[in-house]
């Protein structure tokens, strides 16, 4: 769809992740719509926020429309860092993402922290919410201690029409 009022998170993000899914060249050409966006943000503010671009789903392999390859140069070409995860099937893929991300937020940072967060929810703003200056890593579980839970959202409701949404315990919502 591309991005729409992308003001909400360019101003106080601290580092970009921009998923497509290999097996969907629709969503991969999509993604250049948020890479433009964000690389012309980039070329305003100083210091430059770190973009991560990510294709999921590996675990479709048969079913690729989108070449390595192709990830790799468009990565390339607006400076970004680029993996290949599978979510469903290669936890720790995901969580070297995550972990990276959060290297190159705290690499990038015009004093070496993160700045806080300024909204909590896509149309909400709230005061007082908790800065991520230092992060808490030993509330990650490891995947053979990770729990599953089921918690109620809002967003699970309303968007997916589904009471519940499961999740793996450890994660916060902000
Ligand atoms: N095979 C496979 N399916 C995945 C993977 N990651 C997500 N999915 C599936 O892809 C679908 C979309 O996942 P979502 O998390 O809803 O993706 P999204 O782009 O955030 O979707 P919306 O928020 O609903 O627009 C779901 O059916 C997921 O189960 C993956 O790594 N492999």
């Amino acid at each position: 769809e591309g991005p729409v009022n992308s003001e909400r998170y360019l101003s106080w993000a601290n580092v970009f992740l921009v998923v497509y899914s290999i097996d969907n060249m629709e969503s991969f050409n999509g993604c250049q719509l948020y890479l433009q966006t964000l690389a012309s943000h980039n070329k305003t503010f100083r210091p430059q926020t770190p973009i991560i671009l990510l294709g999921n789903k590996k675990d479709m392999d048969r079913y690729r429309q989108v070449r390595q390859s192709d990830g790799e140069a468009l990565a390339s070409h607006f400076g970004c860092v680029f993996f290949e995860v599978s979510a469903c099937q290669d936890f720790h893929s995901v969580q070297q993402v995550f972990h990276e991300a959060v290297r190159r937020a705290r690499k990038g940072g015009a004093c070496g922290c993160l700045v806080p967060a300024i909204y909590a929810s896509e149309d909400k703003a709230l005061l007082g919410v908790p800065s991520f200056t230092t992060p808490c890593y030993k509330e990650l579980p490891v995947p053979a201690n990770a729990k599953l839970i089921t918690v109620k959202t809002s967003r699970a409701q309303s968007k997916r029409r589904a009471s519940t949404l499961t999740l793996l315990k450890g994660f916060k919502i902000f």
